[in-house]
């Protein structure tokens, strides 16, 4: 074994046993000792700790401000601070590429991407507000259980920061693309369909839901394929009213939520529909959504 493989390098680039064993063995010895991030030339790579480490602390924030990548160990911040550092040298838009596999962090840091930039243009209070107003709502829509992440989104996120000339943040844009339609009308055993539809069963009034002809998760199929419509640690009716405070803060008019939950509805009521084969012209389908469907005031089958 080559001298590197035994206590780990920071740069895998120095590896002496550069195939895969040695990457991963450097990768784990490097995680016992939680340090979870490892460089392999400009690209940083990270290890899910699963647990909250405290090193994203302001003092850290001051620690890889100005430096160059390789002048303090491996970190989330240090590829925040080249990006920024490239961009006001260069006068030219900087992207960042994160990518791995459903629960393996890449959401967590691009929130601390953008933790060190807000943090370093001034801008912390501006950049959090923003994403706690959106947040409730971008999730609901688009995030879902998966076997590996209780909080898995299915977007893929593009995030656009306007910087002004003086380097601070101006503005910021999330474009979510890419979204897996499929788990709408399918789900892995053990996963959930998009959080949202538990959230509104949970939390609607009786009342919201007679109008809508809903009832409860067990009662839909495009809700229960996955044989899983509880979140252990989520709470869906608690949710579903943080949901409906970030759309008042937004500005969503009460007809725009109705219009959203009547969509919602109808795609609930979709997935129950049966369709019967018959030879005879007279016969046509029917399922207890079918008829709902028409019971539903200003729904158009
Ligand atoms: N740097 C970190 N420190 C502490 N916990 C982390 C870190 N990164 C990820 N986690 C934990 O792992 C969980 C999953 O991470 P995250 O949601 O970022 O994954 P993801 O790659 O975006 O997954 P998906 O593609 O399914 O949306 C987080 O909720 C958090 O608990």
């Amino acid at each position: 074994m080559h001298p590197t493989s035994i206590h780990g390098v920071e740069d895998m680039i120095r590896l002496g046993d550069l195939n895969e064993a040695g990457i991963l063995r450097n990768l784990l010895i490097r995680y016992r000792e939680k340090r979870i991030y490892t460089y392999t030339g400009s690209i940083l790579v990270a290890i899910n700790p699963y647990q909250l480490l405290p090193i994203y602390t302001a003092d850290q924030i001051r620690l890889y401000t100005n430096k160059k990548i390789g002048e303090m160990p491996p970190h989330i911040f240090a590829i925040a601070d080249n990006c920024y550092f490239n961009m006001q040298r260069n006068n030219r838009d900087q992207c960042c590429i994160i990518s791995g596999e459903s629960g393996a962090g890449k959401t967590e840091s691009t929130k601390l991407i953008l933790q060190f930039l807000a943090a370093i243009s001034g801008q912390h209070s501006w950049i959090e507000q923003q994403v706690l107003e959106a947040n409730p709502i971008l999730e609901a829509f688009g995030n879902a259980k998966t076997i590996r992440n209780d909080n898995s989104s299915r977007f893929g996120k593009y995030i656009d920061i306007h910087f002004n000339k003086r380097g601070a943040i101006e503005g910021a844009k999330i474009e979510q693309y890419l979204l897996e339609k499929s788990r709408v009308c399918r789900q892995a055993h053990d996963e959930r369909n998009y959080h949202i539809f538990y959230c509104m069963l949970k939390g609607m009034t009786a009342d919201e839901k007679k109008k809508l002809g809903l009832s409860k998760a067990t009662d839909f199929t495009y809700l229960t394929i996955g044989n899983c419509t509880v979140c252990d640690g989520r709470d869906d009716m608690k949710e579903y009213s943080n949901i409906r405070s970030a759309m008042k803060v937004l500005m969503f008019t009460d007809k725009e939520n109705g219009e959203i939950s009547k969509l919602l509805a109808a795609i609930l009521h979709m997935g129950n529909l049966r369709y019967e084969g018959s030879s005879s012209s007279s016969s046509s389908s029917s399922s207890s959504s079918s008829l709902c469907f028409r019971q539903l005031p200003s729904f158009t089958v």
